[in-house]
């Protein structure tokens, strides 16, 4: 098959489907973009990336695709459930499904691979993680982001499928490190956002986000993942990118919450999603469901339901009786 014939389908039209439609089609694919509220086909601009020109080989659609090379989940991780579910009646069995959602089930606390499992059983499955916002992505920005399935042949043969001279994807089999370091990672930029945004200083954000890779790599290992994936794109790399880079949503989000917003006023003014919020409590669950102990994520964690003041967050932290490193 010549990298023309190809079909990928990306389901979601938010921020990152849209992006995500653009690498797809720079492979030499023909992608479908599906949307909830579809736009007419010679609509070339969508809403949540606004300046960014769908390519002509993109076309956007309201139908659930049949047959497809490969199809790409990207929908805000508490609909991934009611959006697999529907994909799954019309989907042919057998084509690969990447989630490319980051976050963890409310309720459940599972990752997304898990309720893949639950919606789409049998069906090959990955994720997609990295340092990636959709829309340096969009403008064919270099990037890179790893590609992980249990299966590491169909990860290596979906990153080949995905990879551009732009969008550079690396392989892993490490599910569990891939999909807790992209939904955590969340949680520790609205944290790093609290630092910033209260005017506690770049010194103790740098500390927050170093402490908190030794957090995840210990829940990543109770999950049955690699610490070491915590030092790949996933991992530090997405970290470095949305505990630092004002276009993160979650960073965006803490800096508020530090400045002195109330959770309830800044969600009120915004409509794209920041995942982080409705993760950190299901990230405390999982947590203590394994033993593990997560100080930054619970932390972050009572400071959006307003258990705890900055004031108190920072004794806590700090307090804690010294340790080895
Ligand atoms: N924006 C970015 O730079 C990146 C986002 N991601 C992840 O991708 C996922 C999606 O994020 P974005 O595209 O940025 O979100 P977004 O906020 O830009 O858009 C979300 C989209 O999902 C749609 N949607 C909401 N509820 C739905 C439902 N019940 N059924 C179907 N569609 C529904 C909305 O209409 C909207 O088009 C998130 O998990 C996010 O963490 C990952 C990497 C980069
Ligand atoms: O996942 C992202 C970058 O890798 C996007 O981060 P935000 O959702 O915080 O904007």
């Amino acid at each position: 098959m010549s990298m023309t014939d190809r079909h990928i389908a990306v389901i979601g039209a938010g921020a990152w489907g849209t992006a995500l439609a653009c690498t797809a089609a720079r492979t030499g694919a023909n992608v479908t973009l599906w949307m909830r509220s579809p736009v007419a086909p010679d609509v070339r601009e969508l809403p949540r990336l606004p300046g960014i020109r769908l390519p002509d080989t993109v076309h956007v659609t309201g139908e659930f695709p049949t047959q497809a090379d490969l199809v790409l989940l990207v929908v805000p991780v508490q609909t991934a459930r009611q959006v697999s579910t529907s994909l799954e009646q019309s989907l042919t069995p057998g084509i690969p499904v990447i989630t490319c959602c980051k976050g963890l089930e409310q309720g459940t606390s599972l990752l997304p691979l898990d309720v893949l499992a639950e919606t789409m059983p049998g069906r090959p499955t990955a994720v997609l993680s990295g340092p990636n916002f959709a829309i340096e992505v969009a403008q064919g920005l270099p990037a890179a982001a790893t590609l992980a399935s249990a299966d590491l042949p169909l990860a290596q043969h979906l990153a080949s499928q995905l990879n551009s001279s732009s969008f550079r994807l690396y392989a892993s089999d490490d599910i569990a490190g891939v999909q807790l370091a992209g939904a955590a990672k969340n949680v520790v930029a609205i944290g790093a956002g609290i630092v910033i945004g209260a005017g506690l200083g770049e010194n103790g954000r740098a500390a927050l986000i170093t402490r908190a890779v030794a957090e995840i790599a210990r829940l990543a290992e109770a999950l049955g993942g690699r610490a070491s994936t915590l030092a790949g794109l996933s991992g530090v790399g997405d970290l470095i990118l949305t505990c630092t880079g004002r276009g993160s949503r979650n960073y965006s989000l803490g800096i508020e919450l530090g400045e002195g917003r109330s959770l309830t006023d800044i969600l009120a003014s915004r409509t794209t999603v920041a995942e982080g919020v409705l993760t950190a409590p299901a990230l405390v669950a999982l947590a203590q469901s394994l033993n593990v102990q997560v100080p930054i994520i619970e932390t972050v964690t009572h400071l959006l339901s307003e258990k705890l003041t900055i004031d108190e967050a920072r004794s806590l932290l700090l307090d804690r009786p010294p340790t080895v490193e």
